[in-house]
Parts: C-alpha cells; sequence; structure tokens
C-alpha cells in the first residue's frame, strides 16, 4: 500500500509539497457545508480513504473537499500512467478512449473539476461556460490550441500541458517519412501488396547532402536537425524568432528563401493565427521542382486543396500529412468525404503518406506525457501550484507541513488592477502571513499565502471577504 509521500514520484524539486495531501479546501467549486473541526482534524479527514480512513472524524467540514471528491474525465486514451497517478490520489477517474461531441462534452463537464484531453477535444469558451466546478485543465499533449486559453485564464481555470515529452517521437517519425518519400517505398509496399512488383530507381534518391528546411525550430525541429545532419543531410531553418543553429544548420531570413533551397519542407510550427495557411499556392510555387513537404504540425497550416494541385502538376514529387484540419473523435473508418471534402483526391495522389496523427504516439512519449501531465495536476489540485502553466503566472511556494497545522493556504486569482494586493492584505492582516508570492500574466493575477494561527471558524469569514472584493475571479483555501 503506498504511502501519500510514495504515490507520485519526486519531480522538479516538490518532494515536501507532493508528501503533504493537503485536500481541504473552501472554494466556490464546492457545496458549502457545516463548519466542524480544526484544521488538523480536516487535514487527516482529507487522506484518501486507503490511507488512513479510521482517522476521519465524524464531524462535517467547512465546504472542504476530500480527495475523493475530485471528479476528473479523461478523454483521447490518456495513457495509463497519468490515470494511475490521479486514481492514487483518491480522486474519481472516469477514462474515455475518444473524443466527444460538444453536446455530450458539455453534459460531462458541468460534473467535473479536473478535464484531461490530447489534441482532438475543442475546449472553446461556448463549452468551459458550463464548466462550472472545472479548476483546471490538462492537455496530454504539446499542442493547446484546442483550448480558449484566455477565456480559461479569464474564468481561473489553470491549463497545463507537456511541452516536450513526446519532440523525439515526431523528430523520428520525420527522419522515417524523409527516407520513405525519397525512395517511394509507401507507393511500393502498397503495389506489392496488391500482387504488382514495380522495381524502379527513377525519381528514387538517397538523402545524403540534400537539404531540409525546417519550419519552426522549436523542441521538434530541433531535435529533427540534429538527426537528419547525422544521415548527411544539409539543415536550413526558418523561425520568427532568431534562434541558435544546432550542429551546422543555418537559419534563412523568410520562408521564401527556405523553400527555394530545400529538398525537403517540414513544418513545425504551432497553430496560431499566423501560421493559419502558411502553405498555399503561393508557397508551393516557391518550392524547388520536385522537392517534398511533410506537416506533422496542425492541419490548419497547410491549404490542401493548394497541395493537391502542386502533386499533381508534378511540382511537389511526394508529401507526408500526420494531421488534417478536421480529425475524426475516435478509431474507425472515417477518412472519408464527409470529413474532407477533399479526402479522396488526396488518397488518390502518388507517393504521399498519409497517417492518423500519431507524431507522438509512442509508448515513451505517452508514458513520459501521462506522469507529466497528472503530476501538474496534482500539484494545482492539492497545493495551487501554477508552475509551467500555460495561461496562468506561475507561482509556487514551499508547503504546508504537518508541524504547521494551523496554517492555511489562500490561492486569490483576480483581475490585474490596481488595489488589489492592499486589499486581500487586509483581509488577511489578522493572521500572520508566512509566506506570499503573487504575478501577473496579462489581464489575470495569481496570489498564494500562506497564513498561519487560523481557526477553522475563520476560515469561512476569510473565504467570503475575498469573494467580495470586486477583483476577483476564483478563490480557494487549502487546510
Ligand atoms: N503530429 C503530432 O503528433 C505532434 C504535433 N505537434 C505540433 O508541432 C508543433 C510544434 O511543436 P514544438 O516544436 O514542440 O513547438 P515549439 O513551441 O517548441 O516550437 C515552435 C517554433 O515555431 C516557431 N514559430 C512560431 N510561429 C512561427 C511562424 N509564423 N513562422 C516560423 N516559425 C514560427 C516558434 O518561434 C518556435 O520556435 C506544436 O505546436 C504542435 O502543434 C507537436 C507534437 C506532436
Ligand atoms: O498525441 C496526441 O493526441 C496529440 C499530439 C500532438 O499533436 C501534440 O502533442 O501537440
Amino acid at each position: 500500500m503506498p504511502t501519500p509521500a510514495q504515490a507520485i514520484p519526486e519531480r522538479n524539486g516538490h518532494a515536501d509539497t507532493l508528501s503533504r495531501t493537503v485536500s481541504n479546501s473552501f472554494s466556490n467549486s464546492f457545496g458549502t457545508q457545516e463548519l466542524g473541526s480544526s484544521p488538523q482534524a480536516s487535514f487527516h479527514s482529507s487522506i484518501p480513504s486507503s490511507y488512513g480512513a479510521h482517522q476521519r472524524p465524524s464531524t462535517k467540514q467547512l465546504k472542504p473537499f476530500h480527495t475523493e471528491d475530485i471528479k476528473v474525465l479523461l478523454l483521447e486514451n490518456v495513457n495509463k500512467t497519468g490515470q494511475d497517478i490521479l486514481r492514487k490520489q483518491g480522486y474519481q477517474v472516469e477514462a474515455l478512449k475518444s473524443s466527444l461531441p460538444e453536446d455530450q462534452l458539455i453534459e460531462k463537464i458541468r460534473d467535473v473539476q479536473v478535464i484531461g484531453i490530447r489534441s482532438k477535444t475543442q475546449l472553446t469558451a461556448n463549452v468551459l461556460k458550463h464548466a462550472k466546478n472545472l479548476i483546471v485543465i490538462g492537455c496530454f499533449c504539446i499542442g493547446t490550441n484546442q483550448v480558449d486559453l484566455k477565456y480559461a485564464a479569464e474564468t481561473g481555470i489553470c491549463v497545463f500541458n507537456s511541452p516536450f515529452s513526446n519532440s523525439r517521437s515526431v523528430a523520428e517519425l520525420m527522419i522515417g517519412e524523409i527516407i520513405a518519400l525519397a525512395r517511394q517505398f509507401g507507393d511500393r509496399n502498397n503495389e506489392l501488396h496488391k500482387g504488382i512488383w514495380n522495381k524502379v530507381s527513377a525519381g528514387c534518391w538517397e538523402v545524403r547532402g540534400k537539404t531540409l528546411g525546417i519550419v519552426g525550430y522549436g523542441h521538434v525541429g530541433s531535435q529533427l536537425s540534429v538527426l537528419a545532419e547525422a544521415m548527411g543531410m544539409k539543415v536550413i531553418y526558418y523561425d520568427v524568432t532568431n534562434l541558435m543553429g544546432l550542429g551546422t544548420s543555418n537559419q534563412v531570413h523568410s520562408l521564401e528563401e527556405l523553400l527555394q533551397h530545400a529538398d525537403f519542407v517540414t513544418l513545425h510550427v504551432p497553430e496560431i493565427p499566423e501560421t493559419m495557411n502558411m502553405m498555399s499556392t503561393q508557397q508551393f510555387e516557391q518550392m524547388k521542382q520536385g522537392s517534398y513537404l511533410i506537416n506533422a504540425s496542425r492541419g490548419s497550416v497547410v491549404d490542401i486543396p493548394a497541395l493537391i494541385s502542386a502533386s499533381q502538376s508534378g511540382k511537389l514529387a511526394g508529401a507526408a500529412l500526420d494531421v488534417y484540419p478536421n480529425e475524426p473523435g475516435g478509431n474507425g473508418e472515417h477518412f472519408t468525404n464527409d470529413l474532407n471534402t477533399w479526402t479522396e483526391d488526396l488518397r488518390n495522389l502518388k507517393n504521399i503518406i498519409l497517417t492518423p496523427h500519431i507524431g507522438g504516439s509512442t509508448e515513451e512519449a505517452q508514458s513520459a506525457i501521462g506522469v507529466e501531465v497528472a503530476e501538474s495536476l496534482v500539484k494545482y489540485v492539492n497545493f495551487g501550484i501554477t508552475s509551467a502553466a500555460v495561461n496562468m503566472p506561475e507561482v509556487s511556494l514551499r508547503s504546508l507541513t504537518m508541524e504547521e497545522p494551523n496554517h492555511v493556504r489562500v490561492i486569490y486569482i483576480h483581475h490585474n488592477v490596481p488595489g488589489v494586493l492592499r486589499r486581500v492584505n487586509e483581509i488577511l492582516g489578522d493572521h500572520n502571513v508566512d509566506k506570499q508570492m503573487t504575478d501577473s500574466r496579462g489581464d489575470v493575477a495569481y496570489l498564494m499565502a500562506d497564513i498561519s494561527n487560523v481557526n477553522t471558524s475563520e476560515i469561512k469569514d476569510l473565504y467570503q471577504s475575498l469573494e467580495d472584493l470586486g477583483s476577483r475571479i476564483r478563490t480557494r483555501v487549502l487546510y
């Protein structure tokens, strides 16, 4: 039987925080309950039943949650490593293999404090406005374009992702696809499966000495750069940021310059307005005759009808796509014109490799992502720590310990306007503020304060006073 301290492996120097399962909380997400015992007793009541049910006092607490009260919805087949971490906390975890249509998602999201998704589930403002209990979102992937990050921050919902745990997997897939396209082995494989022996060398090339043009030299692009040079490729890259090239790779000044020189072009940019249809008719015209395009970033980055024309005209000698403007919610026979009107045309092109968004789908990547994101969720739910959050300021304090029984952690997410700290500290001022940290990101600020000598009877007033401030987005009191 694991102890709470063993429940999550230590990472990022937070062993002390993880060893104390602080899970009593006074927050607007949970129903009002009667005031009862001291913070010390309520701490024991928060420990999951498997760790110490015999210690739970019968008295009800002031609107605290026990970890068993935390409801988590995981969609899109989140890895077991992540599920296990959340379950070991005692949270109620429902894990589904696919994403949900919007109406079903809205029904489910009403009820949960935590949701975990991958790249498919769209957490728009319209969906999130129904998520009255939600305090945190975990994107078990790199991309966060599927979440309305601004709306989430403005409603006090923190978002986490895994910024690089699948980068290597994507880079390795790119290497496989560069060789596959250069040797046309996708087509040869398909032909032989149909019984056709077609031994040809025309239009088939070694990759050694060819130029790879990487668009977006971040985690994936830079990994790919190193691997490609090891195969004897020359690497150039284009990025909106001025970045040091690894090995002997060189940054170019414009996308056009890259397209004019590269034999292979790979795309590794985020989905943002500036990258929408970044590769369209004009850009395909700027590419070298007989060059190749690979897109494993997001479907919106490539204008697919323009790619189909460039391929049919022979400008492109081949292409590989892992991502599409519309992707199905789950596995099955969905890749038809019902999904995207041009699907049949795409499927009929020569030397085209089509994969179902598997760039990051390896055992290693999914297992690491599961651990990383689940740990972030636990630290946020149990301790309010926002380190590595995507849409909130990063705030963390040394944890409360068992030796500080009458301490309370106040978390106050608020509009970033003048005068708030003064008012908050007036409210906290009757207690000793042991430590405090505050930071802002755009219009939203996040304050965390550990205060001592708090009687349980004072917590409700403390909470209510903070809630009554006009600047309030969300208040949580953990004790
Ligand atoms: N197919 C798959 O399974 C996967 C897809 N991805 C996608 O790949 C994207 C890139 O991933 P990472 O390398 O980890 O991201 P990253 O954030 O580390 O790097 C992205 C790079 O793109 C650059 N960039 C942004 N806008 C640009 C523009 N307009 N022109 C040129 N460069 C621009 C940034 O400066 C940055 O250096 C992710 O945003 C995600 O959408 C990521 C992982 C798996
Ligand atoms: O594995 C997934 O579902 C999504 C991978 C991806 O596109 C990402 O990490 O951004």
